[in-house]
C-alpha cells in the first residue's frame, strides 16, 4: 500500500495548499487499530504535518473513531506505533456527540473558554480578559454569536456543532481531530464550516483531521485523504484521485467519483468551487 506520497505532477493541487509542509507532528508507523488483539483494519503509514488538512472518509463502522481514539492514546495500537514528535503537543478533539452537558449544564460561551483551560487552570474561578477576548473572537468566527448565552442542550444539532467549532478555534491547538463536525448542518453551513476548518489549517498552521460523509467536500480541500474500508479490508492514503480510483472505494461508492477526479472537475463542483 502506498502512503503519504506527495501529489503527483499534473494533478490539480488542492486549493490554497501550503507550498511548504510544516513540522511533523504525528506519525502512524505500520499502525493497526482495533480492540484487544484483533486489528479491524490492515496496518498503514501516515505522517501528519502542521498546516495540513486531512479528510477521513468511509462507511459507518469502518473504524474512523477507532483510529481517532488510537491517535489520541485512548486505546493502544494492536500493532505498530503512533509517534508524537513533540511531547507537549496541544490537541483538541471534537467527538461525534458531546456528553459534557449531561454532566454539567453549559452555554457555548462557557464551553469555548473552558476549551482553553489546561491542567490546574481548570480550577481557576475566573478566566482572564485575554482568554475572554480569544473566546469571543472564536464565537464570532464560528457563527455562534446569536446563541452563545443559551443552554447547550436547547440548541439545534447544527448550533451545537458550531459551538464545538468555536471551542476548537479558541483552543489554539496544533492538532485537531473532528468526527463529523458537519453532520447536522444544512448544506450552506456545512460548506462554510469546512472552509473555516481549511483556513484554520492554513492560517493558524494547525493540523486538521476531519471525518466527513460528504465525499466531494472532503476531496475538495484535502491535502491528503484517508479512506477506511472493513469489507476489503483496506486503508487508502493519498490524494483524492488515488482514493476515488482505488478498487475498494469504487466497490463502495461506484465509479463516478473516480471519473470526475480524473476529468479534473471535482465531484460536486456545481457547489461553486473556484480557485480564488
Ligand atoms: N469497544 C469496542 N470493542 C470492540 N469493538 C468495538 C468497540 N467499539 C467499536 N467497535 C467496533 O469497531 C468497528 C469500528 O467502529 P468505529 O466506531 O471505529 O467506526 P466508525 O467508522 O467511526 O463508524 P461511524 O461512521 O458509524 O461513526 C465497529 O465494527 C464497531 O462495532
Amino acid at each position: 500500500m502506498k502512503t503519504d506520497d506527495p501529489p503527483k505532477p499534473g494533478e490539480a493541487p488542492p486549493a490554497a495548499a501550503p507550498a511548504q509542509k510544516g513540522d511533523l507532528l504525528i506519525s502512524c508507523e505500520d499502525l493497526a487499530v482495533g480492540y484487544g488483539e484483533t486489528p479491524i483494519l490492515p496496518a498503514f503509514n501516515l505522517k501528519i504535518h502542521k498546516g495540513s488538512f486531512i479528510s477521513v472518509v468511509g462507511r459507518n463502522g469502518s473504524g474512523k473513531s477507532t483510529w481517532f481514539k488510537t491517535l489520541l492514546g485512548m486505546i493502544p495500537p494492536v500493532s505498530g506505533r503512533v509517534i508524537r514528535h513533540r511531547p507537549d503537543l496541544k490537541w483538541s478533539y471534537v467527538p461525534q456527540t458531546i456528553g459534557i452537558d449531561a454532566v454539567l449544564p453549559m452555554r457555548p460561551n462557557e464551553m469555548v473558554i473552558w476549551g482553553r483551560l489546561r491542567g490546574w487552570n481548570f480550577l481557576r474561578p475566573f478566566s482572564t480578559g485575554e482568554e475572554r477576548k480569544i473566546a469571543e473572537a472564536a464565537i464570532d468566527t464560528a457563527g455562534a454569536r446569536s446563541f452563545a448565552q443559551r443552554p447547550y442542550r436547547e440548541l439545534s444539532e447544527g448550533q451545537k456543532q458550531r459551538a464545538l467549532l468555536a471551542r476548537v478555534i479558541a483552543s489554539e491547538a496544533e492538532f485537531v481531530l473532528l468526527d463529523e463536525p458537519t453532520a447536522a448542518m444544512d448544506a450552506v453551513a456545512e460548506q462554510q464550516t469546512m472552509e473555516r476548518l481549511v483556513r484554520l489549517a492554513r492560517e493558524q498552521n494547525m493540523a486538521v483531521v476531519v471525518v466527513s460523509h460528504d465525499l466531494s467536500l472532503a476531496a475538495r480541500h484535502a491535502d491528503v485523504m484517508v479512506f477506511l474500508d472493513r469489507e476489503t479490508p483496506s486503508i487508502i492514503v493519498g490524494d483524492s484521485q488515488t482514493v476515488f480510483c482505488s478498487p475498494a472505494f469504487r466497490h463502495q461508492y461506484g465509479d463516478e467519483y473516480c471519473a470526475q477526479a480524473k476529468s479534473g472537475a471535482p465531484p460536486g463542483s456545481h457547489h461553486g468551487h473556484s480557485h480564488h
